[in-house]
C-alpha cells in the first residue's frame, strides 16, 4: 500500500489515496500505522476517496482508531495532496467530510478553508459575567472546577481559558474531559491563553490522540469561544506548539482557517 506522510503545523497524518488503494478495516489500520514505534507514526489516518459531490471525500481516523467528523489540519493536507498528485492546477477545491462539504483555496504557503459556522451546544445559555453575557459552563473535573465554552466545528470542542498554557494541567484535565459523562462521544479540549485581542496561544488535548502539536478545528473553537466570552476579537492569530494558524469568524457566518500543509515523504508498506 502506497502512502504519503503529511503535516500541517506539526499535526501529522498518514494519507492514503483511495482512488488507487482499497482500505477494508480503517479503524484497526489507523491504530497500527499511527503507532510511533511499531508503525509509521502519526496523529491520524487520512483517507482520500472518490465523491459524487466533491473533488474527493476525506475520512479521518484518530490514532486510537476512532473516526472523527472534521479535521481542519487534515483538510489542508488533503488539499496539498490533491494539488501534488491528482489536481495539480486546481486553485479551489471542495472536499466532502462527515460534517458536510468544505471549500478550500490554495494560498501562498498553504490553504484557506471555509470551516462553516460553529455550532453551540443546544443547552448552552448565555450567563452574565463581568464581560457581559457570555456562554460558559462550570464543570467539576478531577476535584477541580473548570469553566468551559463548548463549541462544535463538526467535531466537539471544550475550550478552557488559562493564564499560561505552559502551566495547564493538559493531560489530567484533557483526558478526564475526553471521558467525561457530559461528552458521551468524547471531546477535544483546548487550553487557551489570551495574549491580546488578536493573538491567542493554544495547546490541545485531542480526542483519540492525546496532546498534538496543533488542531485546526481546535484553533477555530478557541477563537469562537474567545469572541463569545468577550476575551478576544473574531479574527486572531493562534500560536500552537507546532506553528501558527489564522482564524477569522465572519459576523453571523462561517469560520475561515488558514495555514500551511506539506507532504513530508511518501512510502510503501506491504499490502494490508
Ligand atoms: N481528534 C479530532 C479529529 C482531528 C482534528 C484535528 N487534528 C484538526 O486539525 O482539526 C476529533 O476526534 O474530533
Amino acid at each position: 500500500m502506497k502512502f504519503a506522510k503529511m503535516q500541517g503545523t506539526g499535526n501529522d497524518f498518514i494519507c492514503v489515496d483511495c482512488f488507487r488503494e482499497k482500505i477494508v478495516h480503517p479503524h484497526s489500520l489507523a491504530r497500527r500505522l499511527c503507532d510511533r514505534h511499531f508503525g509509521i507514526g502519526a496523529d491520524g489516518l487520512l483517507l482520500l476517496l472518490p465523491s459524487a459531490a466533491a473533488d474527493c471525500r476525506m475520512e479521518l481516523y484518530n490514532r486510537d482508531g476512532s473516526a472523527a467528523g472534521m479535521c481542519g489540519n487534515g483538510l489542508r493536507c488533503a488539499g496539498a495532496y490533491l494539488n501534488a498528485h491528482l489536481l495539480p492546477q486546481r486553485q479551489e477545491m471542495i472536499i466532502e467530510t462527515r460534517a458536510g462539504l468544505k471549500r478550500l483555496w490554495k494560498k501562498e504557503g498553504g490553504y484557506r478553508v471555509d470551516m462553516e459556522a460553529p455550532r453551540l451546544e443546544a443547552h448552552a445559555l448565555p450567563v452574565l459575567s463581568e464581560r457581559g453575557l457570555v456562554i460558559e459552563e462550570a464543570f467539576s473535573v478531577e476535584g477541580k472546577t473548570v469553566t468551559l465554552t463548548c463549541v462544535s466545528m463538526g467535531n466537539p470542542h471544550a475550550v478552557c481559558f488559562v493564564e499560561k498554557t505552559e502551566e495547564a494541567e493538559l493531560e489530567l484535565l484533557g483526558r478526564a474531559l475526553e471521558h467525561h459523562h457530559r461528552f458521551p462521544e468524547g471531546v477535544n479540549t483546548e487550553f487557551v491563553e489570551i495574549v491580546d485581542e488578536e493573538h491567542l496561544k493554544v495547546r490541545v488535548w485531542e480526542r483519540g490522540c492525546g496532546e498534538t502539536m496543533a488542531c485546526g478545528t481546535g484553533a477555530c473553537a478557541a477563537v469562537v469561544a474567545g469572541a463569545l466570552t468577550g476575551r478576544c476579537g473574531r479574527s486572531a492569530s493562534v500560536r500552537l506548539p507546532g506553528g501558527t494558524l489564522t482564524v477569522e469568524w465572519e459576523q453571523g457566518g462561517p469560520v475561515f482557517l488558514e495555514g500551511p500543509a506539506e507532504e513530508v515523504f511518501s512510502g510503501e508498506i506491504p499490502a494490508v
